[in-house]
C-alpha cells in the first residue's frame, strides 16, 4: 500500500501494486503532474482522501497487471489451458477432477485477492481433464465480500490471457420456478443483471479495446451448442427430470431474498437466484470466451409468508446439498469438457 505521510504532506509512490508493474504509480504520477525527482509526489488530499483514492485504484487490474499474473500461472503449470471453471459454493470438487494437478493458493498469486467465504477453498488448479488442459477456480469472489464487480470477475480475464477459450461457471442458487426441487441443476440460457440494472458492472471505467469492445452485446451470451450438448448428457445420466434449462439472477447478497423481492424476481421470469457468475458472464463474453453455466438448486424460495425457520434459506443448507450433489455436478462437467476435447 502506497503510504501517506502527513507529517509533510508527501506520498511515496512505490506501494505493492505499483512495485508489480509500475503501472499505477506512473498513471498516477502523470495524473498528478507534481513529481519530484525522487518519484515521490506531493499531495494535497487529506490523508483519509488520498487513502481513499488508492483504495479505488488499487481496485483497478490494468492489462498489464493481468497479463503477469497469467504469465505467473502459465509459467508455473507449464499449461496453457482451454477451459475455464469457476466452482460454485460447495462445487470445489469440480477441480479435484483435475488430474497432474499444479495447485496455487490464491494468497501466493500475485496480487490476486482471497476468498472469505466458506465452501470456496481460495485455491486455483491447473492440470489436465479428460484430455483438456484446465484451470479451475476453487473459489470464487462476490460483490458482498467488499470487492467491486471488476475485481470479482478479474480472474475471468486472466484466465482469458492464460488461453482460455471456454468459460464454465457454477453457482449454489435458490429456485424460484415452483417446479424446481432441491438438487436439480438449471442450465443457464439468460440472467437478470439485479446489479446492472442498479447500475453497477464489472465493465465499468476506462475500457481496453484488448479486452473488448466498450459497449458489448450479451444476447445469446450462453452458448447454445454446449447447453444442447449438456441435455444430451444429463439424458446419457439418466437425470434429465431434474435438469432445467433457466433463467439466473445476480443479487448483491450477502442477504438471502424477501419475499416481496422473490415475488419480483418471478414476474420478471427468474428461475433461480443467487449472488455470482452474472459478473463473469459479462467479462467473458466481453473478451469473445464461449460460456456455458449452471445453478444448482440448493434451497426452494418461499414465496409465501411463513413463520417456519426451516422455510428460510441458510448457507449451511446450501453446503449440505451441493456436498450430496457434487457427484452428478462433476460427471456433467467432466462428459461436457469430454465433448468439447471431441470437437478440438
Ligand atoms: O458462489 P456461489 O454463487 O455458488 O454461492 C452462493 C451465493 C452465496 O455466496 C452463497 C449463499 O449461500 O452461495
Ligand atoms: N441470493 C441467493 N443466493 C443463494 N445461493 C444459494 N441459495 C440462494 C438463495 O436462495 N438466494
Amino acid at each position: 500500500m502506497t503510504g501517506y505521510n502527513s507529517q509533510n504532506d508527501v506520498a511515496s509512490s512505490n506501494g505493492n501494486q505499483a512495485g508489480a508493474t509500475g503501472h499505477k504509480s506512473t498513471e498516477y504520477i502523470a495524473q498528478e503532474n507534481h513529481t519530484r525527482s525522487d518519484n515521490r509526489i506531493v499531495c494535497s488530499l487529506t490523508p483519509d482522501e488520498f487513502r481513499a483514492v488508492r483504495m479505488m485504484s488499487e481496485d483497478m487490474y490494468p492489462y498489464e497487471m493481468i497479463q503477469e499474473i497469467a504469465d505467473f500461472l502459465v509459467k508455473g503449470s507449464g499449461i496453457r489451458p482451454k477451459i475455464g471453471i469457476i466452482c460454485g459454493s460447495g462445487l470445489g470438487s469440480l477441480a479435484d477432477l483435475i488430474q497432474n494437478p499444479k495447485v496455487f493458493e490464491y494468497s501466493k498469486i500475485p496480487n490476486f485477492p482471497v476468498s472469505t467465504v466458506e465452501g470456496h477453498a481460495g485455491k486455483l488448479v491447473v492440470g489436465c481433464l479428460e484430455g483438456v488442459n484446465v484451470m479451475a477456480m476453487q473459489g470464487r469472489f462476490h460483490y458482498y465480500e467488499g470487492y467491486p464487480l471488476a475485481k470479482c470477475s478479474m480472474p475471468v480475464r486472466v484466465m482469458k490471457l492464460c488461453g482460455v477459450e471456454y468459460l464454465f461457471a457454477t453457482n449454489a442458487a435458490g429456485g424460484i420456478n415452483p417446479k424446481y426441487a432441491v438438487g436439480d441443476i438449471m442450465l443457464m440460457h439468460d440472467h437478470v443483471n439485479m446489479l446492472g440494472f442498479a447500475g453497477n458492472s464489472p465493465l465499468q471505467g476506462p475500457n481496453d479495446p484488448r479486452f473488448g469492445p466498450r459497449f458489448p452485446a450479451l444476447v445469446n451470451s450462453y452458448n447454445k451448442d454446449l447447453i444442447n450438448k449438456a441435455i444430451d448428457i444429463s439424458k446419457a445420466m439418466g437425470i434429465e427430470s431434474s435438469v432445467h434449462v433457466g433463467v439466473y439472477s445476480c443479487l448483491g447478497g450477502p442477504t438471502y431474498e424477501t419475499i416481496a423481492e422473490l415475488r419480483a424476481l418471478r414476474m420478471m421470469g427468474v428461475d433461480a437466484v443467487g449472488m455470482s457468475t452474472v459478473h463473469e458472464v459479462i467479462t467473458a463474453r466481453h473478451c469473445d470466451m464461449k460460456v456455458f453455466a449452471f445453478s444448482l438448486i440448493t434451497n426452494k424460495c418461499a414465496t409465501e409468508y411463513s413463520e417456519k425457520k426451516d422455510e428460510e434459506a441458510n448457507h449451511d443448507e446450501v453446503m449440505a446439498v451441493a456436498k450430496n450433489k457434487q457427484k452428478a455436478c462433476c460427471e456433467m462437467v467432466s462428459r461436457l469438457v469430454a465433448e468439447i476435447q471431441k470437437s478440438l
